[in-house]
């Protein structure tokens, strides 16, 4: 009699409880299901709800028998808005739980844990996981270059690069992260840089959880090899099991349309946690090609009145065609940030303003020529795959360092940061869809031809998934 088959590698997925972060690692669980792995996703309950009811999650995942999601408190109310930085209150609540969590999990007779897939920003995960005998590989969410320049914060302090001494000091080159020498300058440090004294508690938990990374078995970065080679050269030297997989969006949908016996059909994925709009798909329509400039800042982004005004006219003086999400929370001093009527009616014919978009739906539209963006990293990754040129205002963390990618590495589009001014955006907005598209858009197509080939059957994305799957496959079940 044949000995009873092995039960497949079963991995624990344990994203922050945001929406960059969980869209991300949810393809990838998405991703490693499809492939006959077992997967156990720890969902926030807030998130876990929204994703139930604006993700249709329910018939996405129950297509994978041995996919599970555990639901868990971060802490907060559920009430609780979680925009701008507020989510990080949730870290201690989480690490506070974390190793109960764990233990159940772990001492499950039926699912054996092969590894924890933790948050890079979560790396208390890997002592916890140690003390029962667990490997941990870490994913950290952002650019591989805003990850090197945590990384390089030591380096920085030692070079004298850090502390920033001042406003007027914002645009000294950095000199200290190396393979980036060209390329930063003070203002495109991570916005936790600009503090001038480097015991500020953000600066120290990001860059301690970004150096604590060296003790995971491998990382994996939402990322490929041709769009950000200096920065993933200089990792690979620290971190010899590096994983470049990205983007992830356009790995998954090339994945999961090739066809395979364990896998449902392919689905649109959307890991949207706010209802989406779709009367912008039908406006869009209606538009002519290459006419409109679709603006959003992502999911925690909080605008202040003043900037919300800037950017309104800025918009309408471009004389442009635009289509602006604007979710109910994003106005920082309260207020349900909804637009005022007269000044909706005053561009009905070419605004439209939405609560939430099918953002990659609309970045692929024949409508949409540009993208005013926050420079998330998952909007940043969304844009690229497009082929849309990109005016960037970055808010805060890592998006100072796309922004910069953008306008300096990549030259795909303008970078507006610390300016919200809205002569500046009429005059970017112009630049991007008017004297320099074609320049812009001929840069942007060739990166996305060459994300499409990263993430399809032979390209660094997909070799590297494999030999990620591989890695898996090897290690020993706990218990
Ligand atoms: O109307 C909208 C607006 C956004 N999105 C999606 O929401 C996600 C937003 O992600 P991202 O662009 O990365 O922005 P944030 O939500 O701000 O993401 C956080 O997480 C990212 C990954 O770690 C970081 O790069 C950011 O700085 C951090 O703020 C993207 O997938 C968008 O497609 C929609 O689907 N519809
Ligand atoms: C608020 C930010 C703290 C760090 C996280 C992050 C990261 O560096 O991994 C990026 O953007 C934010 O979501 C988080």
């Amino acid at each position: 009699m044949d000995p009873p088959l092995a039960p497949p590698p079963h991995v624990i997925i344990f994203p922050l409880a945001a929406q960059g972060h969980v869209n991300s690692m949810l393809k990838l669980a998405e991703l490693l299901a499809h492939s006959g792995l077992r997967i156990t996703f720890i969902n926030s309950e807030y998130i876990h709800h929204r994703l139930l009811r604006h993700a249709d999650i329910q018939a996405r995942f129950t297509a994978f028998p041995d996919f599970r999601f555990k639901i868990i408190s971060d802490g907060l109310p559920l009430d609780h808005p979680r925009s701008s930085d507020h989510f990080m209150t949730t870290f201690s609540y989480v690490k506070s739980i974390t190793m109960q969590l764990l233990e159940e999990l772990v001492s499950a007779p039926d699912r054996p844990v092969t590894c924890i897939i933790a948050d890079g920003i979560l790396t208390f995960t890997i002592d916890f996981a140690g003390d029962l005998g667990v490997p941990v590989i870490a994913f950290r969410t952002i650019s591989a270059s805003s990850f090197w320049a945590y990384f390089c914060i030591p380096r920085m302090i030692e070079s004298g690069d850090l502390p920033i001494k001042g406003d007027e000091d914002m645009d000294r080159v950095v000199t200290s992260v190396k393979g980036m020498e060209d390329i930063l300058r003070c203002r495109d440090l991570p916005s936790f840089c600009r503090v001038a004294d480097l015991s500020d508690w953000t600066l120290q938990y990001v860059t301690t959880q970004t150096l604590q990374t060296t003790r995971a078995r491998a990382l994996i970065l939402n990322s490929f090899d041709q769009l950000e080679g200096p920065a993933i050269s200089q990792i690979r030297t620290h971190f010899p099991n590096l994983y470049t997989i990205g983007p992830l969006h356009s790995h998954h949908k090339s994945r999961l349309s090739s066809p395979s016996p364990s896998s449902p059909p392919p689905s649109p994925a959307s890991n949207s946690i706010w209802e989406v709009d779709r009367s912008c798909i039908s406006w869009l329509d209606k538009q002519p090609p290459k006419s409109v400039i679709y603006v959003s800042f992502g999911s925690i982004t909080t605008l202040n009145r003043h900037d919300f005004t800037e950017f309104w006219y800025g918009l309408v003086n471009s004389g442009r065609r635009f289509l602006w999400v604007v979710r109910p929370d994003s106005l920082a001093e309260g207020g349900s940030g909804a637009v005022p009527e007269e000044l909706r009616e005053a561009v009905a014919e070419r605004g439209c303003i939405v609560g939430w978009a099918p953002q990659e739906e609309v970045l692929h539209h024949g409508a949409v020529a540009a993208f005013l963006t926050h420079s998330g990293w998952n909007s940043t990754l969304e844009s690229v795959v497009a082929g849309k040129p990109m005016v960037c205002w970055p808010f805060f963390a890592d998006q100072q360092v796309n922004s910069r990618l953008v306008s300096h590495a990549w030259k795909v589009g303008l970078d507006m940061k610390d300016v919200c001014d809205r002569e500046v955006l009429e005059r970017m907005v112009n630049g991007v869809m008017g004297e320099r598209q074609e320049e812009f858009a001929a840069d942007a197509g060739d990166l996305a031809r060459r994300a499409r080939e990263a993430t399809s059957k032979g390209g660094s994305s997909w070799d590297n998934l494999d030999r990620l799957i591989n890695d898996i496959r090897s290690m020993k079940p706990s218990g």
